[in-house]
């Protein structure tokens, strides 16, 4: 066995009674626990198996009592436990400094720092106060073919550190370097293994003293296991010299940053906590597979349990009833002991038409998150990630299938629906001939030619979608005011128009591509205006904002750019981008010519 490897064990959650604490050091706090539930007992209904820790760096997760009050208590289970909301954030990992099995003795040792709940509960702990201790929950098991350690870290890794040296087998060489408050927060280690220990006192020493004293380290001959934790930048140096430097693989290396200094451990928890539950995919594909199977939908008619329901969405109940407990747990939904489901009020929006635009697999539009799992590829390349994922363009896909087509054409027109009376308003007096490429299904076209009567229209739409615009103009009586032009603006575009129009196309191309379709208008437009409509990234945007941008440039290698951005793309062309103007809260007209 030559890399490290972590060994699972059941969980189990144990009430221990403290039976002394008392001062170690002015930065160390002792707490003895013991208690009938360190060895075997049973709890709901389970069997809990006596204490062990095998490791020096295990560790187990406190539940910190605040005064008067007890931490939410988790449930145990078979093997696992249940934890009701609260309990993870009033958690915190200890290292079991010492296990004695025959006494019945657990030591731990806590970093006495203002303001840590856990520091202040293991100050005040008396005699006979209880604590709710839970794990440990594996243990890493060194490599077998380990010549020496290096040990590394500051207080808060000096309990694993001293259990390590501690536990060693006489004769083990250890060179370790550990970092402390000062020279009184020293410890003495019985040990029998051949050690080489430096303290290092920050009252004393220069800011980087730690990394430096590893650079230092005199390399013993043989296969070493490093092994650093304590204070996340302090370890980064550390990190860098031992990976890069000394070329320590994977498997004899273990760096864990504990704590963070200008972080609490309760904000660093929390925060800790905070970033799983954002990165977690489990949720977003969850609700889009519920909307996509219209379970909200058949529970609202009434369809309830499990079977019907898995029946009714054409799914296998055992996958369906895990879909479901994530669904509840998540409050969109409620799951009763028989099984039947009901929704909540967030959870009977899965029904509505604005959820299935985004979210169902149906809906052309929910298919642009299908270039997210390349945005690295865009990142590194600029290109399309949708691409990259899919095999073939967004455009293409929606060209392929008339319901993701027709779908996606909808939801366009009703977001351009909110801003076409503004570019109505922005170009008064409008008569001649406008030539709107990459118009959609015609929405601002048709409402820019019912307001000017004199006016006539070309449109340049790719094939499926200009048949669809072909509809709305006969439906609204412009159709002998316009011309259809089912052809791609990588093509030679109409010439002669008054104005040319390009609403919300640039953003779904990279750079050289813009470049292209705007030489194209260059020569087919001469001396007439071609109007842009484009949101220009603002100081003020949102999160939605910022992370559609994102998407737009993951899917197309586009999204927003800022009116210099557009000024160079014009340059490109050998054009001039004169004008810039609001034309809603979020979206701007501007203005290219020759
Ligand atoms: C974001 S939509 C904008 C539609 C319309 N201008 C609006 O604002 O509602 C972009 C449009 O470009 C069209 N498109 C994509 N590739 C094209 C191409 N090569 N030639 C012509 N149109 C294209 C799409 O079909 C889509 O309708």
């Amino acid at each position: 066995m030559a890399d490290r490897r972590y060994v699972s064990h059941p969980i189990f959650l144990r009430e221990l009674v403290v039976q002394d604490s008392f001062p170690l050091t002015p930065s160390m706090q002792r707490v003895v626990l013991g208690g009938e539930q360190l060895g075997s007992f049973d709890s709901n209904g389970h069997a809990v198996e006596p204490f062990r820790t095998e490791n020096a760096d295990d560790h187990v997760k406190l539940l910190i009592p605040a005064p008067g009050e007890e931490p939410p208590r988790p449930v145990q289970q078979d093997g696992h436990l249940d934890w009701p909301p609260g309990a993870l954030e009033r958690s915190r990992d200890y290292t079991p400094r010492r296990f004695d099995p025959v006494e019945g003795r657990l030591e731990i040792d806590f970093v006495r720092h203002a303001g840590g709940s856990a520091a202040e509960w293991a100050v005040s702990a008396k005699p006979g106060d209880r604590i709710l201790v839970a794990g440990p929950r594996g243990t890493t098991v060194p490599p077998d073919d380990v010549d020496w350690y290096l040990l590394i870290g500051d207080e808060t890794a000096l309990p694993a550190i001293a259990r390590w040296i501690e536990e060693l087998p006489a004769g083990t060489p250890v060179t370790a370097i550990v970092s402390v408050p000062s020279a009184a927060d020293e410890q003495h280690i019985e040990h029998h293994a051949d050690l080489d220990l430096t303290w290092i006192h920050r009252d004393r020493t220069a800011s980087d003293a730690l990394p430096a004293a590893v650079r230092a380290v005199t390399w013993r001959p043989g296969q070493v296991y490093a092994w650093a934790a304590g204070e996340a930048s302090m370890l980064r140096p550390v990190r860098r010299w031992l990976r890069d430097d000394k070329k320590i693989d994977r498997g004899h290396l273990d760096i864990s940053g504990y704590w963070r200094a200008g972080q609490s451990q309760n904000e660093a928890a929390i925060a800790r906590m905070r970033l799983r539950k954002r990165v977690d995919l489990a949720f977003p594909y969850a609700v889009r597979a519920a909307v996509s199977l219209g379970v909200a939908e058949q529970v609202a008619d009434g369809v309830r349990s499990l079977d019907l329901l898995a029946e009714a969405t054409g799914t296998q109940p055992r996958g369906l009833a895990k879909l479901l407990r994530l669904l509840a747990h998540e409050g969109l939904c409620t799951v009763s002991a028989q099984g039947d489901v009901a929704l909540t009020a967030d959870g009977a929006l899965l029904a509505e038409e604005f959820v299935h635009t985004a979210l169902d697999r149906a809906s052309g539009y929910a298919r642009l998150d299908d270039g997210w799992p390349q945005l690295l590829h865009a990142l590194r390349t600029g290109r399309s990630g949708y691409e990259r994922a899919v095999g073939r363009t967004f455009w293409e896909t929606l060209g392929d299938d008339a319901q993701l087509g027709t779908s996606f054409d909808d939801a366009l027109a009703e977001r351009s629906r909110g801003w076409v009376d503004r570019i109505v308003e922005a170009l008064p007096q409008l008569d001649g001939l406008v030539v709107d490429v990459g118009g959609g299904t015609g929405t601002v076209l048709d409402r820019l030619l019912l307001a000017a009567p004199k006016a006539r229209g070309i449109l340049v739409e790719m094939p499926t979608t200009a048949a669809r615009a072909r509809d709305r103009f006969i439906a609204s009586g412009t159709i002998d005011r316009i011309e259809i032009r089912a052809q791609s603006f990588f093509e030679e575009l109409p010439a002669g128009g008054d104005r040319y129009l390009l609403a919300g196309v640039l953003h779904d191309w990279p750079d050289a591509e813009c470049v292209s379709i705007l030489r194209r208008l260059a020569v087919a437009a001469g001396p007439a205006p071609i109007h842009l409509v484009e949101r220009l990234p603002e100081a003020a945007d949102h999160t939605e904002d910022l992370a559609f941008d994102l998407q737009l440039y993951t899917v197309f290698g586009g999204g927003a750019r800022s009116r210099r951005e557009y000024a160079t793309l014009a340059d490109r062309a050998g054009l001039r981008l004169t004008d810039a103007v609001p034309l809603t809260d979020e979206l701007h007209l501007l203005t290219i010519r020759r």
